[in-house]
């Protein structure tokens, strides 16, 4: 089968989330199981952008309102990342080094899912299914099923996935005008709650809409932001599927980005070293147990207890614990984290930013990943984590409670609590340095987490069932 992926990111080539690392994965996973698998995203001014070589694939104009634009189609020329890589220029719009936060996301967006739906027009043939991730390629669904201009289009399944439906991408009823032409009276197939909501005109429209944890799809019918009651309408599309890692690029055997390689049998002593190396780099005293956080700090992953759970667990453990976070987010929340610093040397630091390569030293060297997150779809992290031996701290919620359980269930592996709060963070620490006293059952879990399957194929082939059964 032949399968577009359409998407705002996509590693290595420019990754803000994990949206990023699973639509450089699903891919390479689909090709290696005899698909034809191909990603298409804007062209951004990124390093991977300089650093590789390209050919120019097609050259169109489209068509945004009364705004006419020219893009170009480029495709990386040896498909380096295990499937056909295109990218998609549009100066003035899509030429900038950041991929979200700009004035005018919403006219890049919409101009870069006219230029790829007006790219696949002019194909000789037809994909199988054309994917989309998230609410900035979510109203292709509905301009392949009801614009006049691709009407040729709208025998194509689409299947939008919901990597998280906190953000779906509203806009004023004045933006209509920028899609493609369609008859008047299917605009309330964009409207939800009286504004235009991508994510929504996109689940009205795909032909399937998937999500990427069992207990997340479950979720979205009491919490989605709004958008509960067409989940549980449309329920009879939707479905669950959990993301895989991609164990070419997490593997503490052979990650390049690690001071130490290291597996299963020789765990503690790996996780030893490359502890030394991140201690030392962020001034930490190398015996305690090393809890870490990684992620971007905003509401729904409680970003905002960190400060108060840090501050009250070194109160409360005085000085046999360290932390260390790795994000960056909301300035208050920054700002924080950055004042604790100050109060707790050797016990607490912190790095503000984006830094993938840190990322990886840190999963090798932690000995517990917090994530109080009040909303996790699926959640990478923790796989992550598990595949590097560093036991999780979760909270049970989406992704998270289909992927760890409890040391103190039978045959447990990690750290769950309830509630996004300082208390129930600072109980788990508690729980955390305990049982990182007792050195047999610390290597018990993480050689049992190391050896957890949690590898793309079987995901994959879930996907290729759906997009199986929406051949017609
Ligand atoms: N400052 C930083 N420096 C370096 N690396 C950083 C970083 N901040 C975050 N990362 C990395 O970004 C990724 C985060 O992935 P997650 O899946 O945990 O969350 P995210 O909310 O972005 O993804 C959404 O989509 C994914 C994919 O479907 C779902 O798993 C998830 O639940 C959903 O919220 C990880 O690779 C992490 O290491």
């Amino acid at each position: 089968m032949e399968i577009v992926h359409v998407s705002a990111e996509c590693y290595p080539v420019a990754k803000a989330g994990g949206l990023g690392d699973v639509v450089g994965a699903l891919p390479k996973y689909l090709s290696k199981s005899g698909h034809t698998a191909k990603v298409v995203m804007p062209m951004y001014r990124t390093k991977f952008l300089y650093q590789n070589e390209w050919t120019v694939d097609f050259k169109g104009r489209g068509q945004m309102g009364s705004f006419w634009f020219d893009y170009t189609i480029i495709r990386e020329k040896h498909d380096k990342l295990g499937f056909h890589l295109y990218l998609v220029d549009i100066n003035g719009l899509l030429d900038r080094e950041k991929i979200y936060g700009y004035g005018d996301d919403t006219e890049r967006f919409i101009a870069f899912q006219i230029a790829v739906t007006d790219w696949i027009n002019h194909w000789q043939h037809k994909p199988d299914v054309i994917h989309c991730h998230d609410y900035h390629t979510a109203f292709i669904p509905f301009i392949v099923k009801h614009s006049y201009q691709y009407n040729r289009l709208s025998d194509i399944p689409t299947v939008l996935t919901i990597h998280n439906a906190q953000y779906q991408g509203w806009m004023g009823w004045d933006k209509a005008a920028l899609l493609p032409v369609f008859d008047t009276w299917k605009a309330g197939l964009l409207e939800w709650n009286k504004t235009i909501n991508p994510l929504a005109a996109g689940i009205k429209a795909a032909w399937k809409v998937t999500t990427v944890s069992w207990s997340y799809l479950e979720e979205m019918r009491y919490h989605a932001n709004g958008l509960e009651k067409l989940l549980e309408y449309e329920k009879g599309k939707c479905a669950g599927i959990l993301n895989g890692i991609d164990t070419d690029v997490w593997n503490p055997e052979t990650d390049p980005f690690i001071h130490t390689h290291y597996n299963y049998s020789n765990v503690d002593a790996g996780k030893e070293a490359n502890k030394r190396q991140i201690c030392q780099e962020f001034e930490l005293e190398q015996h305690n147990p090393l809890v870490v956080f990684i992620g971007r700090l905003v509401g729904e992953k409680a970003a905002d207890i960190l400060p108060d759970a840090i501050l009250s667990s070194l109160y409360s453990l005085q000085g046999q614990v360290n932390f260390l976070v790795l994000g960056n987010g909301e300035p208050h929340v920054e700002w924080q984290l950055n004042q604790l610093k100050e109060h707790f040397p050797g016990n607490y630091n912190v790095f503000i930013g984006y830094d993938e390569a840190l990322s990886h030293r840190i999963y090798a060297g932690a000995d517990f990943l917090l994530m109080p997150s009040r909303v996790e779809p699926c959640g990478l992290n923790q796989m992550y984590a598990m595949k590097y031996g560093t036991v999780p701290m979760v909270r049970s919620t989406g992704g998270l409670k289909d992927t760890v359980t409890d040391m103190g269930d039978w045959q447990g592996w990690g750290i769950r609590f309830n509630h996004a709060s300082a208390g129930d963070v600072s109980y788990s620490v508690n729980r955390a340095v305990d049982v990182f006293a007792d050195k047999k059952q610390m290597t018990a879990m993480r050689t049992h987490m190391m050896q957890i399957d949690h590898s793309w194929e079987h995901s994959v082939q879930q996907y290729v069932d759906i997009y199986q059964s929406l051949k017609y």
